[in-house]
């Protein structure tokens, strides 16, 4: 059942078209992205979705209800995470929980909700002694304070080292696995890749895809590549007569074969029956980023 019902939405700020006919739903319990480089229109359309901002033209029905003729009790069950939240210095840990936790009617436990997003140890800490992933960890906690049925999380490993950034991962995981269905907003193919189930690939104001993971890479990029070290001169031929095979290039002592399907089983059938032995084996498959390249003409990060 979708949670979310995005259609034709339309957002513009003057003269600049930020979101152009975009339609997507969310279905209850999943990890649904939003993928697109740098101005790409994420954020004004999670912001629409949250009731911040008023669509100028298309529809939004969140659990049934209008984001901003509902805002009230839409409040209390879906819980958003913006980017760069920013809370009062001194502020401490504890006290920022029990003070979002005050203004829900059946908020979740603040001691346990600490514990659970690893900053127990830093309960009495003020907001601005907090590390990055600290302070990124406790805008989610501040989130999901509230017990919300769905999270809305923008961009909520930006500036996280790479092990902060996959304990988050983790962290988000958890949360999905306790029922909570979550859009999530990043510019990291990895995260993408990773956590989401669908994913909207937004550029320019528009969804130029919509698919899960996977299917985002096999509908624009099918092909693989097996590359291998042959210890012995191999004839090119015992690869090109496969049904499986495109190409076979070779690069320094490397041959690379391209193809599609069974490739790698179709290969190394070859050489086990050739009695070849190869050094450096590897299977190189498209990428979410291929996919992304395909689908856009460019990088997020251009
Ligand atoms: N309040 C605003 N007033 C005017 N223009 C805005 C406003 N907010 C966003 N924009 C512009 O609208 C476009 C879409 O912005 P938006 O923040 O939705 O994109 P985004 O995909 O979330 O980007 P980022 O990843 O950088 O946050 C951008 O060109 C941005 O400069």
């Amino acid at each position: 059942m979708p949670v979310i019902e995005v259609t034709n939405l339309h957002k513009r700020y003057g003269d600049l078209v930020a979101v152009d006919d975009v339609t997507f739903t969310v279905e209850g319990g999943e990890i649904f992205g939003i993928l697109g480089p740098n101005g790409a229109g994420k954020t004004t359309t999670v912001e629409c979705v949250a009731g911040l901002r008023v669509p100028d033209g298309g529809g939004v029905s969140v659990l049934g209800l209008d984001p901003r003729r509902d805002a009230a009790p839409l409040r209390e069950r879906v819980g958003v995470q913006l980017q760069e939240s920013q809370l009062p210095d001194r502020l401490r840990v504890g006290e920022a929980l029990d003070l979002y936790a005050s203004f829900y009617r059946d908020p979740a436990d603040p001691g346990e909700l600490i514990d659970r997003l690893g900053l127990g140890a830093k309960r009495g800490t003020p907001y601005k002694k907090l590390s990055g992933g600290q302070k990124q960890r406790l805008s989610i906690a501040l989130a999901l304070v509230g017990n919300p049925e769905i999270a809305i999380l923008d961009e909520l490993t930006t500036g996280l080292d790479p092990q902060a950034r996959r304990d988050t991962w983790g962290l988000i995981e958890q949360v999905r696995d306790s029922g909570v269905t979550i859009i999530l907003v990043t510019h990291f193919m990895e995260e993408a890749e990773r956590l989401c189930d669908r994913i909207a690939v937004i550029d320019r104001g528009r969804v130029v895809a919509l698919d899960s993971p996977a299917g985002l890479v096999s509908r624009v990029a099918p092909e693989q590549r097996v590359r291998f070290r042959p210890s012995a001169p191999v004839d090119d031929q015992l690869f090109t007569d496969l049904p499986e095979v495109t190409a076979v290039q070779r690069t320094g002592g490397h041959l690379v074969v391209t193809g599609t399907g069974e490739l790698l089983h179709a290969v190394t059938s070859v050489l086990a029956r050739n009695q070849i032995v190869v050094a450096d084996l590897r299977l190189e498959q498209s990428t979410l980023d291929d996919a992304f390249v395909e689908l856009t003409g460019h990088r997020t990060t251009d």
